[in-house]
């Protein structure tokens, strides 16, 4: 049985592996952003030879959560997929490595990196296939969820529910309003939580309700 980590001993093992010198900040979260694509097309392998582009909807949250939706944003839009991200806060704001990951996929050809106000069900109705990605806040988060991010989280429930065969939930780290060290109140509709390195306490209570919960290695 793997061990559980609290989010303050999964920081402090990051910080100690960039402290060294053995990996960097922003290294992490391309490994963690191409863990969550590697986990999306391993339990879903129609998606990895479509018959035609799906979707993928990016809510990103203000910090490191966020910055790996923008890694898995850029990772498949290269594979062809259609993306849109939806910042939830203003881009100047987010932390170094989010923000260097926010301009490497805004510096792609045709890249949609909209404002969280521009997120709207109707965009996506033409779209069989797809997935959300929810990116809002990973093992930062501390309840309760601010309003704003509830909506795009009621929006991206619109989305799957127009699609309920075709478009799948995934939950970066944790599936946002959730907090990481303690047992989740209530369990949300997701489909894929894509954690890394170790669980958190969060963790095994949503893979006892039924969610699928893949831990992916960051190299730590
Ligand atoms: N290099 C790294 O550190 C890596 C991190 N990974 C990913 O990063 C997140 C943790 O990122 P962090 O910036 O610490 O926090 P979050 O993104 O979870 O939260 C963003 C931000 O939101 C603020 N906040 C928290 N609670 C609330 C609230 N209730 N209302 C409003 N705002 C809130 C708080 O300031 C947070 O800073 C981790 O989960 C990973 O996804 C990489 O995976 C590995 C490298
Ligand atoms: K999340």
């Amino acid at each position: 049985m793997a061990e559980i980590l609290t989010s303050a001993q999964m920081r402090a093992i990051e910080q100690a592996a960039m402290a060294a010198g053995t990996v960097s900040g922003l290294a992490l979260m391309e490994r963690a952003g191409t863990g969550v694509v590697a986990a999306i097309l391993e339990t879903w392998p129609a998606l990895a030879t479509p018959a035609e582009p799906p979707c993928a909807v990016v809510l990103c949250g203000p910090g490191n959560n966020g910055g790996d939706g923008f890694v898995v944003a850029r990772l498949l839009a290269d594979r062809g997929w259609r993306v849109a991200t939806y910042l939830l806060g203003r881009p100047e704001r987010l932390p170094p490595d989010a923000r260097a990951t926010a301009e490497a996929w805004s510096a792609q050809p045709g890249a949609r990196a909209l404002p969280s106000e521009a997120l709207a069900a109707e965009d996506w109705t033409g779209c069989r296939a797809g997935v959300v990605i929810d990116a809002l806040y990973g093992i930062g988060f501390r309840p309760p969820l601010p309003a704003a991010a509830a909506q795009m989280l009621a929006i991206a429930g619109q989305i799957v529910a127009a699609h309920p065969e075709g478009w799948r939930r995934v939950a970066i780290d944790i599936p946002s309003g959730l907090a990481a060290d303690t047992p989740p109140p209530v369990i949300p509709a997701c489909d894929l939580v894509v954690t890394f390195h170790r669980e958190k306490p969060v963790h095994p209570p949503l893979r006892a309700a039924g969610l699928a919960v893949v831990t992916a290695d960051i190299g730590l």
